[in-house]
């Protein structure tokens, strides 16, 4: 096929030459790319850089770029959710695999790698909050990727075996499983994380089965989820980007990780005490992780 020119309704750079929602050009970011939810959290990251040469802030994507022992980091604040992950897998891409004079997509492709930084809640009574929590793999009750093609890597057979135990409602988007990057996953499979599955949801409220003043439409989705085993597989955890991360990582070529700190058990009705102290937690142990030889 040939290369033709982005039209500049697709390929959206403002007017510094900086692509459209983060504001960033191609070399404002390194090929290690930390990902995290809330904007005041790339600043918790970031602390521990020897220094910082870029801290670029638009909507709700803060990024920082600088060196943590001498490897070169980007920190960037993604929202919360899958629809942010499509915007800001798709133009970190661009950075590095779109050629931005002549719009066109490169010859050689550029490889990142992502870790996400997120908290998230367990469904299972024994992964307690304060824990840390590797997906292995995630499960999208969001639809981001079925607006792809070229989606093979999925495991259909998961899904469907997912859909017939929970007795999945129609009306919703059909879940779909994506695994993480093997290599990312054995680099961080130290002492101090467990594995699992994660569930990424579409809110924190009724799709994660929280009843403030709303009654949800599965009352027992949960439940069921706790107690779902696929080859010997278990869902253990919820929370709202790692399907969308996974995915349109595998789509683009690129590695990503997804590490969960645990603030809320959902099957015990608990909450960390100290939510703060257990992400800085995660966020040094992943920093040294990185940087481990
Ligand atoms: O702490 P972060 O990374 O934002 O992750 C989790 O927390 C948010 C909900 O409170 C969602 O984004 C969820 O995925
Ligand atoms: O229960 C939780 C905790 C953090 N983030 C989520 O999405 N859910």
């Amino acid at each position: 096929m040939k290369n033709q020119s982005l039209a500049s309704s697709e390929l959206i750079l403002n007017e510094d030459g900086s692509i459209y929602h983060l504001n960033l050009k191609p070399e404002d970011i390194a090929t290690t790319i930390i990902t995290v939810g809330d904007p005041d959290r790339v600043v918790d990251v970031s602390q521990h850089f020897d220094s910082i040469e870029v801290a670029i802030h638009k909507r709700e994507f803060k990024t920082h770029t600088g060196t943590y022992k001498g490897k070169r980091l980007t920190v960037i604040s993604t929202g919360i959710g899958t629809d942010n992950i499509d915007i800001v897998f798709n133009e970190l891409d661009a950075l590095v695999n779109i050629d931005f004079e002549k719009r066109i997509i490169k010859e050689k492709h550029t490889q990142l790698s992502f870790v996400r930084i997120g908290t998230s809640g367990s469904i299972q009574h024994n992964i307690p909050v304060d824990s840390f929590l590797i997906s292995e793999s995630a499960i999208g009750f969001d639809n981001l990727l079925h607006f792809y093609g070229n989606t093979d890597f999925l495991d259909n057979q998961f899904s469907e075996a997912l859909v017939k135990h929970t007795n999945w409602n129609s009306n919703k988007s059909k879940p779909y499983v994506v695994s993480g990057d093997a290599n990312l996953i054995q680099t961080f499979s130290t002492e101090g994380f467990s594995k699992g599955t994660t569930a990424t949801n579409v809110g924190f409220y009724g799709p994660q089965g929280r009843v403030l003043r709303l009654k949800t439409e599965d009352a027992n989705l949960n439940a069921k989820l706790e107690n779902f085993e696929y080859k010997g597989v278990k869902i253990t955890n919820l929370e709202m980007e790692t399907s969308g991360i996974y995915g349109m990582a595998a789509l683009l070529g690129h590695r990503a990780i997804s590490l969960n700190a645990i603030l809320a058990n959902r099957a015990n009705g608990t909450f960390s005490k100290n939510p703060r102290a257990i992400v800085n937690k995660l966020i040094l142990k992943t920093l040294d992780t990185l940087v481990k030889k």
